[in-house]
């Protein structure tokens, strides 16, 4: 990591609250020579349980303030890479209409890490995470232990969309005479992930631009500012976390109050954990952003103008507004629907009896889609706790037999082709080891959608209760 952070001091990363210039950019106790490009504001850490590598404050960091400021000449982009080397401007320029923002920007990453030592972003290169656990990483396997077809049909559509830009973008690597490990479709894969799990926004390229040092901060859901204590808000300068600014740098704000040791965590978006699995490799047990879809009919689909992505139920099992007020109009019989619209788009109940009939309707459906799903939420939590344990397992038959899971691992291992036997007393191999990290999200995924699913019956059949209640005080 040292050289890493020598080199982004000498390009002028600094999080020094103060304006900085190349040659100010040092560790606090360093002295003229730049040693590192934070220390003032950030420091590196180990997270393990929060993302692992992170940036803690090495300081009270205040709301707002600016904690880390990477220039221009840092951040690697297409046309950075493109201007620094004319010959793989040609190629690109010549294969340009056909390709994406993103298959030109992986083309340039996977150009560069061909260069070796040679390149000018070696030391933020040798940094990059060797492997991801997005979700077109997941194997056959992987997926089908997603179980909800949703889930399955968003993993197989991404699988399929970057192989076929793989092929698109194969003779133009061809044509820069790449390497053949760099052509084969994992090192694409490799590219693809660190693009997307990695790169900020920019306003003059759609693919955004990996930002050595920035790129290391760990991810929070969006908070909801109203949690925020008054004299914050008073003295907020910043309310985004940053951003591509006129100073021809992209500047990175603290988006709350931290303690010095604390984790500073970005915003990436308001992502559902599905949604963070296919961008990011991971998911929040306690995602305020969670949506959860279950099939519905095309026939209340179609009901009323409300998007389908806005039909969900939200992590504490209550249907999302949009959810409700479909179900109340597709409840309420055909002939009355124009009638009763005004009352529906704002949001009102129309009777307690179609209240009933809809919290009816949803008890339903979430038990008929729990049944259809080959395992129980008790079922997952005990084979998270296996998959847990196996991983750090130094004596995996025992562990295993002990478990109550050797069926699920038997099949696990025929996936792979290796023998139960195989996993004596040592650790698993690596890529065991990785593809069980893999399986663990998938599960955690499917544990969570179902967890929602009976909130909502829970939430239902207490409304329901309180409905009737109501019905026979009439
Ligand atoms: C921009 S990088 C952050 C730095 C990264 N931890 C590293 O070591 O380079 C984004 C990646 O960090 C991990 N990550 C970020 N926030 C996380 C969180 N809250 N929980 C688990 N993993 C997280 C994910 O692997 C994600 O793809």
């Amino acid at each position: 990591m040292e050289p890493l952070l020598r080199w982004a001091a000498e390009l002028g990363v600094s999080d020094s609250p103060l304006p900085s210039s190349p040659s100010a950019a040092a560790a606090p106790s360093s002295s003229s020579s730049p040693s590192s490009c934070i220390g003032r504001s950030l420091v590196v850490a180990d997270f393990p349980d929060a993302g692992g590598r992170g940036l803690a404050a090495a300081r009270d960091l205040r709301r707002g303030e600016l904690v880390l400021r990477v220039p221009r000449a840092a951040l690697l982009t297409s046309d950075r890479v493109m201007a620094d080397d004319p010959r793989i401007a040609a190629c690109i320029g010549a294969h340009r209409p056909h390709l994406t923002s993103v298959q030109i920007l992986i083309v340039c990453l996977l150009a560069e890490v061909g260069k070796g030592r040679n390149s000018i972003w070696y030391p933020y290169l040798s940094q990059l995470p060797s492997y991801y656990t997005i979700l077109v990483t997941f194997n056959d396997f992987e997926v089908e232990a997603l179980q909800v077809g949703d889930a399955i049909w968003v993993a197989q559509k991404a699988n399929s969309s970057i192989k076929s830009d793989w092929e698109d973008a194969t003779p133009l690597m061809k044509e820069l005479e790449f390497k053949p490990k760099l052509l084969m479709f994992k090192s694409w894969l490799w590219a693809f992930a660190t693009v997307s799990s990695r790169t900020l926004h920019i306003a003059w390229d759609e693919a955004g631009c990996l930002c050595p040092v920035g790129d290391l901060f760990n991810y929070a859901a969006p908070d909801d500012t109203s949690s925020f204590e008054e004299e914050d808000i008073a003295e907020v300068e910043r309310l985004t976390d940053g951003g591509y600014e006129d100073s021809n740098a992209y500047c990175l704000y603290a988006r709350k109050k931290y303690k010095k040791g604390e984790q500073v965590l970005l915003g990436y978006g308001t992502y559902t954990n599905l949604e963070l699995l296919e961008h990011y490799g991971f998911l929040l047990s306690d995602n305020p952003n969670e949506k959860t879809f279950i099939q519905l009919d095309v026939d209340i689909c179609s009901i009323g103008t409300w998007p389908i992505d806005s039909l969900f139920i939200h992590p504490n099992g209550h249907p999302s507004f949009a959810l409700l007020c479909v179900l109340r109009l597709w409840s309420t019989p055909t002939n009355r629907r124009k009638a009763v619209s005004h009352q529906i788009y704002s949001g009102s109940m129309l009777s307690t009896e179609n209240e009933m009939e809809i919290m009816k309707w949803l008890i339903s459906k979430c038990k008929r889609t729990l049944k259809q799903l080959p395992t129980t939420v008790e079922y997952d939590e005990g084979l998270l706790i296996f998959l847990h344990k196996i991983q750090n397992s130094t004596n995996c038959r025992t562990d295993v037999k002990q478990s109550g899971f050797e069926q699920d691992f038997a099949v696990f291992l025929r996936f792979h082709r290796l023998e139960l036997d195989c996993s004596d007393n040592s650790r698993l191999p690596l890529h065991i080891l990785r593809s069980l990290e893999r399986w663990e999200l998938a599960v955690q995924w499917r544990c969570n959608y179902k967890k929602t699913l009976k909130k909502c019956i829970s939430y239902s059949e207490s409304l329901a209760h309180d409905l009737l209640l109501q019905l026979n005080q009439q």
